[in-house]
């Protein structure tokens, strides 16, 4: 018992161990998200396109083809979200260079978008610079040249206007490649038209000023915004970003071999699952094919066994009957015994007592018996015996009993009697049947009986009265005998007629009567 459970738990534990692989096996399979995958490398594709053109809207500016900034600030959101969904995708790569390589793109953003800030406020200002300066010298040259160099020596007009020419040539050349020497050459124009301005009206000095002072601006915030970009293109932002691509892409590699690693193992494990099931069908069906067998075999042994047992069960209650005949019959005759008589007698007497009836009996001893023996034999005296049996039981009604006590002596018991007379007739019935068995065994014989009769109105409830009956039926045989054998006698003791009331007897506590 003990030993089944364990085999059973071991067997429950097995299946949950074999399901779990199975599952851990599967869940393996579908570890790689693809479509997740598709969406990292296309936010990262979009947000290095949008840095490109980031870049290229600073170019814009920085040459002057835009008119605003817009274009610099429109696609920070876009980006800063592309940047949240990239950071929240780094465990899809795992290990350390990935969250390097984030951290890179993150800084060399973050930083970038700082210096397109101050690029926008230089740029703003170099701007309006250039605007005003190109044709603010042209004006003041045709002044110079014109009106406003009419009260100036000519020589001075002309110094302050190739000044001014030179001024003009220098900035622009120096807005479009700035250079150390170009900027020494400017201070030189700067300090000559300095100098021959101030022979000029004050408009025309003011004027000198102001173009002056916007030379100054286009030289320090095209040094200043050259050196912007510089630092933008050093950020590296491309590189961080196609670095990153780079890790996600073989992180996503790796994950797509290890899937497809895993589905191989998933194949062979399914197919020994497979192979285990099969085994275990057939080793079932083999174990119930043989359950089978014995069951049937089982039944047949049963069936076999209770065929047995019916079979000596009927044996028994056949023997049971047969000795319960041969201890309740005499075995020559088939009539009941003595022992049977005087049961039967006992049972007669009580129910006559309750009734108030009579009870006889009838002693018969056979004449001339001996003789038969002694002259054809024993067998020819039994078979003498088996012929009064039977006629004289053809002579009695059915509820009459004949017993034969032994040797040749016989009895009758008579129940519910007509009176002295009837018990009479019954006697020379008897009597007669006998006196008619004339021969046995084919010899010739000669037989008579003597019959003693007695009768008793119950047995008053006193023990012992079946066999005091019979005793007086004896005594009245061997009055028969002496009186000369072949009729019958009467007991001087038998009761006929005053039998008492059955209600005036009076029961005791144990079930006995007594007379009243
Ligand atoms: N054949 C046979 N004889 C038996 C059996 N039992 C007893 N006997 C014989 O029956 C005889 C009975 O003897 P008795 O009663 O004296 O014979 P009887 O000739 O009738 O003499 P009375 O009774 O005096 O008239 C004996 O010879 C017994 O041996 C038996 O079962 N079969």
């Amino acid at each position: 018992m003990l030993r089944t459970s364990r085999r059973r738990l071991a067997a429950a534990a097995l299946l949950i161990a074999l399901t779990a692989i199975l599952g851990y096996l599967y869940n393996r399979t579908q570890a790689a998200d693809i479509d997740a995958q598709n969406r990292v490398m296309l936010n990262l594709r979009e947000l290095e396109k949008l840095d490109a053109e980031w870049t290229v809207n600073i170019l814009r500016a920085h040459i002057g083809l835009d008119t605003d900034y817009a274009p610099l600030s429109a696609p920070l959101p876009r980006m800063r979200q592309l940047q949240a969904q990239l950071s929240s995708a780094l465990p899809m790569a795992p290990g350390p260079q990935a969250v390097r390589a984030y951290g890179e793109v993150a800084r060399t953003l973050h930083e970038k978008t700082a210096l397109v800030d101050q690029f926008k406020a230089q740029n703003a200002e170099l701007r309006k610079s250039l605007i005003y300066f190109p044709p603010a010298v042209t004006e003041l040259k045709s002044e110079v040249t014109g009106i406003g160099g009419a009260t100036v020596a000519a020589p001075t007009v002309l110094a302050l206007d190739a000044a001014l020419n030179a001024l003009l040539t220098d900035v622009l050349r120096f807005n479009l490649a700035p250079d150390d020497a170009l900027a020494r050459r400017i201070e030189k124009d700067i300090a000559l038209t300095m100098q021959y301005k101030n022979a000029f009206s004050p408009a025309l000095r003011e004027s000198a000023e102001a173009i002056v002072a916007h030379a100054r601006v286009i030289l320090r915030n095209r040094v200043l915004e050259n050196a912007l970009e510089t630092r933008i293109a050093a950020l590296g932002t491309p590189a961080a970003l196609d670095r990153l691509g780079r890790l996600f892409d073989k992180a996503f590699d790796q994950g797509q071999i290890e899937m497809q690693r895993f589905r191989t193992f998933l194949g062979i494990y399914s197919s020994i699952l497979l192979l285990m099931l099969i085994y275990v069908a057939r080793r079932l069906r083999s174990s119930y094919t043989i359950i089978g067998v014995v069951n049937r075999h089982l039944q047949a042994a049963n069936e076999n066994l209770e065929q047995r047992v019916a079979q000596r069960t009927a044996e028994l209650e056949a023997q049971s009957a047969q000795l319960q005949q041969l201890a309740l019959h005499d075995g020559l005759t088939g009539l009941i015994n003595y022992a049977q008589l005087t049961r039967l007698l006992d049972h007669a007497l009580a129910r006559a007592t309750r009734r108030g009836t009579v009870v006889v009996v009838m002693f018969i001893d056979l004449d001339g018996f001996k003789a038969v023996n002694d002259t054809y034999g024993h067998a020819a005296g039994d078979l003498v015996l088996k012929a009064v049996a039977d006629q004289v039981q053809s002579r009695l009604r059915k509820e009459d009993v004949l017993a034969r006590l032994g040797g040749d002596e016989f009895v009758i018991l008579l129940e519910d009697v007509s009176g002295r007379e009837g018990a009479e007739l019954v006697a020379q019935l008897a009597l007669d049947a006998i006196r008619g068995i004339k021969e046995a065994g084919g010899h010739p014989i000669e037989i008579s009986a003597s019959i003693g009769i007695s009768a008793l109105c119950g047995d008053r409830g006193e023990a012992g009265a079946a066999k005091a009956l019979l005793a007086k039926a004896d005594q009245a045989m061997y009055v028969s005998k002496q009186g000369g054998k072949s009729r019958w006698s009467i007991s001087p003791d038998a009761e006929w007629d005053a039998c008492p009331d059955p209600r005036s007897i009076a029961r005791t506590g144990d079930g006995r009567a007594t007379a009243g």
